[in-house]
């Protein structure tokens, strides 16, 4: 079975998805701090438990014949890292420690990790590739960062087998509209939109137009969330063919949208005009962060599946059909 840690979030649920339509058994273990019970597949075993609870882990492994784990579980919101930097480092990183400590006991040595994007900080080239120089610039970043370090260092001294994967920007929602992203407080920037284009809000902030970008705004690579999930399984694959794998692949399209273009989109799939005001910029934003996905291209024939019109519109009809989320 695969234990996936986190699998009641946004990308984790996606994911769990994506294993079972693909015939992996899969456990879930979430305490539910963001997520929602409701976004796990019922054909998921499910344990509601704290990652960083000894008893909880020895009970999954002893449980179940885990043959992998995908390590979703974190806090991550940036501005939050910032102002609750223990919080951050406690989740993140202390809880992480207990789940690898577990695993090994258990002779589990297979894992799949979520990074982000944040740990290359601000970087100075167009296109980030994994050679990039990381250089996180919250706590969020550097707990990521420090948790890639510890992976490689089991790697090291046990033996532990992994994929890191540095997620870009997250978006859209399962094509069948059942699962989608819903978070509490909502800090993404297409969840917001649309949640303004469906009345939620009044308006929308842009966080800035003084950046040196074509037109003043952000850029960010977004990817879809099944194209992610997809990533997962060939990470997967990969490592349960190979007990020595020690990969860090980015995730995104390659391609860089800015902040008022992703408006502009929004108000295209939806058909309504969006009212815009234009605010400060948001603390620690790089002007643009884009992917090189080359390397996983290359190494496990992983392509995405979704532009971005097609990541909006899945996140359009998952807000439509579901304006307060998984709330029932
Ligand atoms: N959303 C993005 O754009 C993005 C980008 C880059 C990286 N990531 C990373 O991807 C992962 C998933 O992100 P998401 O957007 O799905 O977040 P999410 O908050 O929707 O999901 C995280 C899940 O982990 C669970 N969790 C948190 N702490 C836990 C603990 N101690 N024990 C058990 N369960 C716990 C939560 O309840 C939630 O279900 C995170 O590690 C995040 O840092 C996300
Ligand atoms: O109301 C809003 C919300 C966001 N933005 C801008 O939109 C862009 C995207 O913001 P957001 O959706 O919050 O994503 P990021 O800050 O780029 O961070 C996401 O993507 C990172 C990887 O690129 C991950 O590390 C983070 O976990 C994930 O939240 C940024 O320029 C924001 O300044 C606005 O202008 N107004």
């Amino acid at each position: 079975m695969i234990l996936v840690v986190g699998g009641a979030g946004y990308i984790g649920s996606h994911s769990v998805r994506e294993l079972l339509d693909q015939q992996y058994q899969v456990v879930v273990l979430d305490n539910l701090s963001t997520g929602h019970r409701d976004a796990v597949d019922s054909r998921a075993v499910f344990v509601e438990g704290n990652l960083g609870d000894l008893e909880v882990l020895n009970h999954v492994f002893s449980t179940y014949q885990i043959e992998a784990v995908m390590h979703f579980a974190a806090n991550s919101l940036v501005g939050e890292s910032v102002i609750n930097p223990l919080k951050y480092y406690q989740n993140n990183v202390s809880a992480t420690l207990t789940l690898l400590e577990v695993m090994l006991q258990h002779d589990v040595k297979k894992f799949i990790f979520s990074s982000t994007a944040a740990t290359y900080g601000i970087p100075n080239v167009d296109l980030i590739t994994e050679g990039t120089e990381t250089n996180p610039i919250n706590p969020y970043g550097q707990s990521k960062l420090m948790v890639e370090k510890v992976i490689h260092d089991c790697h090291l001294a046990y033996g532990l087998s992994y994929v890191v994967l540095r997620y870009f920007n997250a978006a859209g929602a399962h094509v069948t509209g059942e699962i989608g992203e819903d978070h509490t407080p909502e800090s993404h920037l297409i969840p917001i939109i649309l949640q303004h284009l469906l009345g939620q809000r009044e308006n929308i902030t842009v966080f800035g137009d003084d950046y040196s970008t074509h037109d003043g705004t952000c850029i960010r690579d977004y990817i879809h969330i099944t194209d992610l999930a997809e990533a997962h399984i060939l990470s997967l694959k990969s490592l349960l063919e190979n007990n020595q794998l020690t990969e860090t692949y980015n995730l995104g399209n390659g391609q860089g949208y800015s902040v008022k273009e992703i408006i502009e989109m929004c108000e295209k799939v939806t058909g309504i005009k969006a009212n815009v005001i234009i605010g400060d910029r948001r603390p620690g934003d790089p002007a643009s962060l884009i992917a090189s996905s080359e390397k996983i291209y290359n190494n496990l024939h992983w392509k995405t599946k979704y532009n971005l019109e097609e990541i909006i519109q899945t996140a359009w009809n998952w807000h439509k059909n579901n304006p307060i989320g998984f709330q029932k």
